[in-house]
């Protein structure tokens, strides 16, 4: 097997007697996307900002890119693009020229500058706008061309930090097929979340931060395993129909104001048919019937008892 693109073992960070980072180890393959997820304040950006060389840990053994962190930082440096929650674009000039600017800081030659600049706004969809001062570009242009930026270097690790918080849709599924494209040319992406959709989308795996440790890791199935949460979700509008319902169905869990039962399911075919069967015998018919698979959502709050995060879609209505 090749060496991790990062590792981390035993990572220990506090500011003051906060303890942020509380001995994390991490191990991320080449040529995949690793997603931490945690609320705000969890250690997130430290994390990143420890990783990318910005910040220095207190304890830990670090590799990126196959450099010792510590004895290292500068071939890491060299190795790596961070985008993070605040932009490396300067508004004031166009977006060719920012893009020329950091051609300039990795040393390019102007001719290879203008080459490396001409194909990154191409496929970043930012030719027409490329002679136009970055600050009248939206926040999904912005976004792209910050991580255009991050590729002059041609980094074989980058990391992004909240990459599509406050983009529309439309931007974020831009955005994510972006980092699928970045993924599939052989980068190693180190994806920052508050969003679960974001992570059950793009991450290989994922870990959970929580309370400075990692409350759990692995793939966005197996996270998923580890909670129970799934039920099958019934909804009435006749109030007699909703009431031989909860009779025929012990063991749902009642909420007599909508008029819904929740009754535990894995979701299968045998499931849904045994509450079906049941609902037939006792001669009602629901309104609506939604199944509720555990999600990351069910993760998340599992892990981390419950702290807010933003609303994802839960529900999948068949
Ligand atoms: N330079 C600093 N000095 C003191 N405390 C800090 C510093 N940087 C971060 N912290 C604290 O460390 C904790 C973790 O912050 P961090 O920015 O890593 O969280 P995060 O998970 O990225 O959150 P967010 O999603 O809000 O960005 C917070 O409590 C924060 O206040």
């Amino acid at each position: 097997m090749t060496d991790p693109a990062i590792a981390a073992r035993g990572l220990r960070k506090s500011y003051g007697d906060k303890t942020v980072l509380d001995g994390i180890d991490l191990a991320v393959p080449a040529g995949t996307v690793f997603s931490l997820l945690g609320p705000n304040g969890a250690g997130k950006t430290t994390a990143v900002k420890i990783l990318s060389t910005l910040v220095t840990a207190d304890a830990g053994e670090l590799h990126v890119a196959g450099h010792d962190l510590a004895a290292h930082p500068q071939a890491v440096r060299a190795a790596i693009g961070v985008t993070g929650q605040f932009s490396a674009v300067d508004g004031l000039i166009t977006g060719e020229e920012n893009m020329l600017l950091m051609a300039d800081l990795h040393h390019l030659s102007r001719r290879e500058g203008r080459r490396v600049t001409g194909e990154l706004l191409e496929r970043f969809d930012l030719v027409e706008a490329s002679k136009k001062p970055a600050a009248t570009y939206s926040g999904g242009m912005k976004r792209r061309l910050d991580i255009a930026m991050t590729l002059v270097g041609g980094p074989r690790v980058i990391f992004l930090d909240e990459p599509t918080t406050g983009l529309d849709p439309r931007s974020r599924h831009n955005m994510w097929q972006i980092i699928r494209e970045l993924v599939t040319g052989g980068v190693t992406v180190f994806l920052t979340t508050q969003y679960l959709e974001e992570a059950d989308q793009l991450a290989d795996r994922i870990a959970v931060l929580h309370d400075g440790r990692i409350a759990a890791e692995g793939s966005a199935g197996e996270l998923k395993r580890l909670v129970p949460g799934g039920h099958v979700r019934l909804r009435f509008t006749d109030p007699a129909a909703y009431r031989s319902a909860a009779g025929a169905l012990p063991g749902t869990t009642r909420d007599d104001e909508a008029l819904s039962l929740q009754i535990p399911s894995d979701g299968s075919q045998r499931d849904l048919r045994s509450v079906l069967d049941r609902l037939e015998s006792a001669g009602v018919e629901a309104d609506e019937l939604t199944v509720h698979t555990p999600d990351l959502d069910d993760v998340f709050f599992a892990l981390t008892g419950g702290t807010a995060i933003p609303d994802q879609p839960k529900e999948n209505v068949r």
